[in-house]
């Protein structure tokens, strides 16, 4: 299963609103499907929405005929930055895209294009790559015959590669030390049944499905070791914005003494933002939460929030498991030092 790809010109997505009901790929032959792809969510999950960006922006400069190559891709990448906004891997990927724009101003338009599509290509290795190191990283945190809570989803669907939390506990079962896995539905739009759960059916790993609001029993019974979500954008305090309902499952697991992971590469880093409160916060259409399985539940009149993030505070997190390594408390003086480290 390839969650994208791309073949002569067109980039395929496989489509995750249709999942698990359907494996069906949307053909994006206009950057304008990929942006609708990413608004709609049939492509989800930090890294990837940066990849699938890339690729995007790579394929609106192929199609493209006018004569101001590097303004029309400027613009492209405008409308890119503004399809979700809390995932920063979206602003990394525009960022490295645009630096080969600028860098390469003087060259020929079909030279720009090919180099452009050579960089997205190589956004998308980098990712897989990166969420395989991280799944590498993450057997150290993992006690023997270990049970594991995570929510959403941030397998291979989300991230190219195994994943991040998802990558952690697929390595995990695989080298024996992981023996049960517990995850969320994930309201409003089911990501960890519908998604997480089919991932770790087709990996064979024995797990239980859980409601959202069954999290502080789950762990006032012990029925977990110990916690690993994903992230979407990670400050410079070690802050973490994720799905919404992350930082619920955090102020239980640190009120029940159980350890509590973020796993995510360094391009879900945001070097520019001290505090979670910077970080810009999805408000999703109500009518995500109005309705389940196509079928209004309120009465006509009722309104809903529909926040897609919240913000775990860094004082919860027990480390951050990245693709350089494990990032332990106190997270702010460290991920400066990771900073300093990787010049960034
Ligand atoms: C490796 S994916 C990490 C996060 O992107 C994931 O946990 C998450 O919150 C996804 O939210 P989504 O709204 O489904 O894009």
């Amino acid at each position: 299963m390839r969650p994208i790809e791309w073949k002569n010109n067109i980039l395929y997505i496989l489509d995750q609103t249709k999942l698990p009901w359907k494996e069906d790929y949307v053909l994006c032959f206009k950057y304008q499907q990929v942006i609708d792809a990413i608004k709609k969510m049939k492509v989800r999950g930090a890294p990837i929405i940066g990849v699938v960006a890339a690729y995007g922006i790579a394929l609106a400069a192929i199609k493209y005929t006018g004569s101001n190559l590097v303004d029309y891709v400027h613009e492209v990448m405008g409308e890119f930055a503004v399809s979700r906004p809390t995932a920063v891997n979206l602003f990394f990927a525009i960022e490295r895209m645009a630096n080969v724009v600028n860098t390469n101003r003087n060259l020929s338009p079909s030279e720009l294009k090919i180099l452009l599509l050579e960089e997205a290509k190589k956004i998308e290795e980098e990712e897989r790559e990166k969420s395989i190191a991280i799944s590498n990283f993450g057997i150290e945190i993992l006690p023997d015959n270990a049970k594991v809570l995570t929510h959403c989803n941030t397998g291979s669907l989300a991230t190219i590669g195994p994943g991040t939390a998802l990558g952690v506990i697929k390595e995990g079962w695989r080298k024996g030390k992981i023996s049960h896995v517990y995850f969320t539905e994930t309201r409003p739009l089911l990501q960890g049944a519908r998604l997480t759960g089919w991932e770790l059916a087709k990996e064979n790993i024995p797990a239980t499905m859980i409601t959202d609001n069954m999290v502080g029993y789950v762990l006032s019974k012990k029925l977990v070791d110990l916690v690993i979500v994903g992230a979407d954008r990670i400050t410079l305090r070690g802050d973490v914005a994720n799905k919404i309902g992350t930082y619920s499952i955090a102020i239980l697991a640190h009120y029940h003494n159980i350890p509590f992971y973020v796993a995510a590469p360094v391009s879900s880093f945001d070097f520019n933002l001290e505090e979670g409160m910077e970080i810009p916060i999805e408000e999703r259409d109500s009518e995500e939460v109005l309705s389940f399985a196509n079928k209004k539940i309120t009465a006509e009149g009722i309104l809903a929030l529909n926040p897609a993030f919240d913000v775990t505070p860094a004082e919860l997190i027990s480390g951050i498991i990245t693709d350089k390594g494990i990032i332990y408390p106190p997270l702010k003086e460290n991920i400066k030092k990771l900073k300093e480290e990787l010049r960034l």
